[in-house]
C-alpha cells in the first residue's frame, strides 16, 4: 500500500543504512527496486556533500529520541528548486529501545512556488506603491528573482526607440564575469538578444531569454536568466513566468503613472517642466545653492515676433518652432539646468553652480534660439530677448529670481529685441512705480478724470468742419494733465485699457449727441480702438449699447484702428470690422504708411477711410520723396474707393500740397488742436446761443489760443 503513495517513506538503522524504502525513494534514488537500496546509506547515494546535513539530523533523532518534524528542505535529487517537507522519528523496537530512524516526506515544490510568487508579488506590489520609477522597478524584479531562485542569475535588456534593446543592468556582477562578457561593450552596442543567448549557452549552464510584456502586447523589457551547471525544472519556469507577467502588469501601472505624473509636471507641447514644477525644483536648487554657495543664474527668454509666424505660417508651424527651440535649450543648459515652458512663447531656463561670467552663458543661450530652423518649408532664424537674474544678488525666492528675470526680459525687448539683459535695482522700482500708476489710473477711470478733447477735421476745399476726433486725456489730481501717449499703454499693458476704452467710447458719443441736441450741425467722431479692445468679443454689443444708450446715429461714429492693430490676426479683425459696418458704424485706418499693409490685404477690410501717417505729411511739400508717398497714398485710397484724410497738417503750404494732390480731408494744428468739447461748440458755432462762451484748453501742453480757423 504505501507504495502507492507519492510521498517517500524508509526506514534506516542505527548507522544509517536503509532498511525499508517505498517505490517513490527507489525511483527518485534512480534505482529499480526496493531490495537495491536495502542496506545503503545516503554517503553510497548522493556522496558526502549532501548526505552529512541529512546524517546529522537523523543522528540527532536518534540520540535524542526527539522527532524532527515538518522542516523545509531543498530535495537532494531534481536540484535546488525542488522542495520536500521532511519529518523523522525514532524506530524503536518492542521494548521501546531506539534501533533506528524513519523518515517520511512530501514534495512541496509547487506549494513553494506558489508561497515565492506570493512574497514576489507582494514586493512587486509594494514597490507600485512606493511609486519606484520604472529603471529602478526593472532592478527590483532582477535583485528579486536572484534573491528567491537559488543559483539564478539575471540581467535586463531593454528597448530602445523603436526595436533597438540595449543592456540595461544586472543585480550582481557576477552575471557580467561567468558569462565574460564586456560591459562597455554592451552599454553600448545594440544587442541581438536571442543571439547573445545562443552564444552563451554551454552544456553545463542554461541561459533563458524571457520577455516581460505590457498588456497590449508591447516589450518592456528582455529577462536573461543564466542558471549555471543544471538545468532548470518545470517548477522554476512557472514561477519564471508568473513573476514576469506580474512585472508585465506592475511596470503598465507604473508608467500609467509615470506619464500622468509627467503630464502633470511636464508642458505636452515641448516636454519642458511647467511653472509649479519649476519653482520647486528651483527653490530646491536656491536652497542647495545657499548651503554651498553656489551663485545660480534665471534667464527668462520670450521669442521675438512668435505672433507673426504663428499668423502667417499657422498654428502647426508654431508648434513646430516651438519644439525646436525647446530642444535647443535644453541642450544648451546640459543635465544640471532647468528649463520650463511658462507661456506661449517664454521660457525660463535655470543654470546652477554659475561663475562671476553672466553674459558667456546668456549669449550662448541667445546662440542657441537663434539657429536657423526649418519649418513648414521655410527657413527661420528665430531671435529671442533675454533677462538674467542672478542668485543671491537679485533675490533668494523663485518666483522674485524668474519676476526679476522677467523685468530685465521686457528691458531686452525695448531695446530693439534679440538681445539679452541683466536685471538691475532700477527696473524694480520701474515696474512697482508702472505698478502704482496703474492703480491710479483705475481710480481715475472710475472717479471721472478721464475726459476727451476733440480734434477738428475739415475739408480743405469747402472749410467745412465735418468731423472730431476723440483724444483722452487724464486730468491727475496732483500732476495735471497727462498725455494718453503714457497712460493708453500703461492701460494697454494693464488690461485696463477696456473699461478705459468703453469710457471714452461712451463720453465720446454723448458729447456728440449732446453738440446735436444744442442744435449745432452734425458732426463724426473718430474714437481710437487698441488692439485688445478690438479683440474683445462684446466689442460689437459694446458700441451698439452706448450708440442706444447716447442717442448718437450709428453714422456719426467712427472707429480708428491701426494697421498693426489688423494685422495681428487678419481673419479675426474682418470678423470683428465686418460686425462693426453691420452696425452702421464706419472704420478708419489711422496712422497710414507706418504699417506693413499690402494692398491685396487692403482690399479684403470694410474701412471707409485712410489718415496718412502725419510723419508723411511733416515734410511736404519740400521733401519730394514724401510728396510721392503722400500722393501715392491720396490715388490708393481713390483706387479703393476710400475716403483719404491727412493728419498732422501744421502750414498752409502742406493744406496746400494736399488740395492740389487730392486729398480734402485734413487734421492737425493747422486747424485746430485737440479742444475741450465746449470749445469745439464755439468753433462749430460761435454765435449759438446754447454753446458756453468760455470753453478753454484744458491741456497744459497746448493752448486753446493756438487753434486758428482757416
Ligand atoms: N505734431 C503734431 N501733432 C498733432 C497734430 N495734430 C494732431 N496731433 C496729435 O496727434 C495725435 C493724433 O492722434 P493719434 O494719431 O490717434 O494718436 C493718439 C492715439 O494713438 C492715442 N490715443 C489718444 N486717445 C486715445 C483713446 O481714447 N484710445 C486709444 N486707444 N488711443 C488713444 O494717443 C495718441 C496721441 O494722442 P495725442 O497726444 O492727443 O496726440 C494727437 C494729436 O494731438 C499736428 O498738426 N502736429
Amino acid at each position: 500500500m504505501i507504495n502507492h503513495v507519492p510521498d517517500y517513506i524508509y526506514a534506516k538503522d542505527l548507522q544509517g543504512r536503509f532498511l525499508y524504502a517505498n517505490e517513490a525513494v527507489v525511483r527518485n534514488n534512480g534505482l529499480a527496486k526496493v531490495e537495491d537500496i536495502i542496506g545503503l546509506t545516503d554517503f553510497d547515494l548522493h556522496g558526502p556533500e549532501l548526505a552529512a546535513p541529512i546524517a546529522a539530523i537523523e543522528r540527532r533523532v536518534i540520540d535524542t529520541g526527539v522527532a524532527d518534524m515538518g522542516i523545509d528542505e531543498c530535495a537532494i535529487k531534481g536540484g535546488p528548486d525542488r522542495w520536500l517537507m521532511m519529518s523523522r522519528v525514532p524506530l524503536r523496537d518492542a521494548e521501546g529501545k531506539i534501533v533506528g530512524v524513519v523518515g517520511a516526506s512530501r514534495d512541496i515544490t509547487a506549494r513553494k512556488t506558489s508561497e515565492r510568487l506570493m512574497s514576489v508579488q507582494a514586493r512587486l506590489l509594494g514597490m507600485i506603491l512606493d511609486g519606484v520609477p520604472v529603471n529602478e522597478f526593472f532592478g527590483g524584479v532582477t535583485a528579486l528573482i536572484e534573491e528567491t531562485a537559488v543559483g539564478v542569475k539575471t540581467a535586463l535588456f531593454v528597448p530602445q526607440g523603436d526595436k533597438e534593446l540595449r543592456f540595461s543592468g544586472c543585480p550582481t556582477a557576477s552575471w557580467l564575469t561567468a558569462t565574460r562578457l564586456d560591459v562597455q561593450e554592451m552599454a553600448t552596442a545594440a544587442q541581438d538578444v536571442e543571439e547573445l543567448v545562443t552564444g552563451l549557452q554551454s552544456s553545463s549552464d542554461y541561459v533563458k531569454a524571457v520577455d516581460i510584456r505590457a498588456s497590449d502586447g508591447r516589450l518592456h523589457a528582455v529577462l536573461v536568466l543564466t542558471i549555471f551547471g543544471r538545468r532548470p525544472d518545470p517548477a522554476f519556469c512557472e514561477f519564471i513566468a508568473g513573476v514576469t507577467r506580474l512585472a508585465g502588469i506592475a511596470i503598465d501601472r507604473l508608467q500609467a503613472e509615470e506619464r500622468i505624473r509627467f503630464l502633470a509636471e511636464h508642458d505636452a507641447l515641448t516636454g519642458l517642466l511647467k511653472r509649479d514644477r519649476l519653482d520647486h525644483d528651483l527653490q530646491e536648487l536656491l536652497r542647495k545653492a545657499a548651503d554651498e554657495n553656489k551663485r545660480i543664474a534665471v534667464a527668462f527668454l520670450d521669442l521675438d515676433n512668435f505672433k507673426l509666424i504663428n499668423d502667417s505660417l499657422g498654428h502647426d508651424a508654431g508648434d513646430d518652432l516651438l519644439k525646436q527651440v525647446a530642444a535647443s535649450i535644453s541642450d544648451a543648459i546640459g543635465s544640471n539646468g532647468l528649463a520650463a515652458r511658462i507661456g506661449g512663447d517664454e521660457f525660463v531656463v535655470v543654470l546652477p553652480d554659475v561663475g562671476e561670467e553672466i553674459w558667456p552663458l546668456a549669449e550662448a543661450l541667445r546662440a542657441s534660439v537663434a539657429k536657423p530652423r526649418l519649418v513648414a518649408g521655410h527657413e527661420l532664424r528665430p531671435a529671442a530677448s533675454i533677462g538674467v537674474a542672478v542668485f543671491p544678488e537679485h533675490g533668494s525666492r523663485a518666483s522674485q529670481l524668474i519676476a526679476h528675470a522677467d523685468l530685465a526680459m521686457y528691458r531686452a525687448k525695448r531695446k530693439g529685441r534679440d538681445a539679452a539683459v541683466l536685471f538691475t535695482k532700477d527696473m524694480a522700482e520701474e515696474a512697482s512705480l508702472k505698478l502704482r500708476r496703474s492703480e491710479e489710473l483705475r481710480c481715475a477711470v472710475e472717479n471721472g478724470e478721464i475726459l476727451l478733447h476733440y480734434q477738428p477735421q475739415k475739408n480743405l476745399k469747402t472749410g467745412k468742419i465735418f468731423g472730431v476726433e476723440a483724444l483722452a486725456r487724464w486730468r491727475h489730481p496732483t500732476e495735471g494733465m497727462i498725455s494718453p501717449c503714457s497712460f493708453i499703454p500703461l492701460a494697454e499693458e494693464s488690461g485696463l485699457i477696456l473699461e478705459l476704452g468703453a469710457k471714452v467710447l461712451e463720453l465720446a458719443c454723448r458729447q456728440a449727441r449732446s453738440w446735436q441736441d444744442a442744435g449745432l450741425p452734425a458732426l463724426k467722431v473718430a474714437v481710437n480702438m487698441s488692439a485688445r479692445q478690438f479683440q474683445d468679443c462684446g466689442l460689437t454689443t459694446l458700441v451698439s449699447d452706448v450708440l442706444a444708450q447716447s442717442g448718437l446715429s450709428p453714422c456719426c461714429l467712427e472707429i480708428e484702428i491701426t494697421e498693426s492693430l489688423i494685422m495681428q490676426d487678419v481673419d479675426a479683425a474682418v470678423r470683428s470690422m465686418t460686425q462693426l459696418t453691420e452696425l452702421g458704424v464706419t472704420l478708419a485706418l489711422d496712422d497710414f504708411g507706418t504699417g506693413y499693409s499690402s494692398l491685396s490685404m487692403l482690399k479684403r477690410f470694410p474701412l471707409s477711410k485712410l489718415k496718412i501717417d502725419r510723419s508723411f505729411i511733416a515734410e511736404t511739400p519740400t521733401h519730394p520723396d514724401d510728396n510721392a508717398i503722400v500722393s501715392a497714398i491720396i490715388s490708393l485710397a481713390r483706387t479703393l474707393d476710400m475716403e483719404v484724410l491727412a493728419e498732422g497738417v501744421e502750414t498752409e503750404a502742406q493744406a496746400d500740397f494736399l488740395l492740389a494732390a487730392g486729398c480734402e480731408a485734413a487734421q492737425g494744428y493747422l486747424i485746430g488742436h485737440p479742444l475741450p468739447p465746449e470749445m469745439v461748440a464755439r468753433l462749430l458755432a460761435p454765435s449759438h446761443a446754447k454753446v458756453a462762451p468760455e470753453g478753454r484748453e484744458t491741456s497744459g501742453r497746448r493752448k486753446a489760443g493756438n487753434f486758428r480757423v482757416k
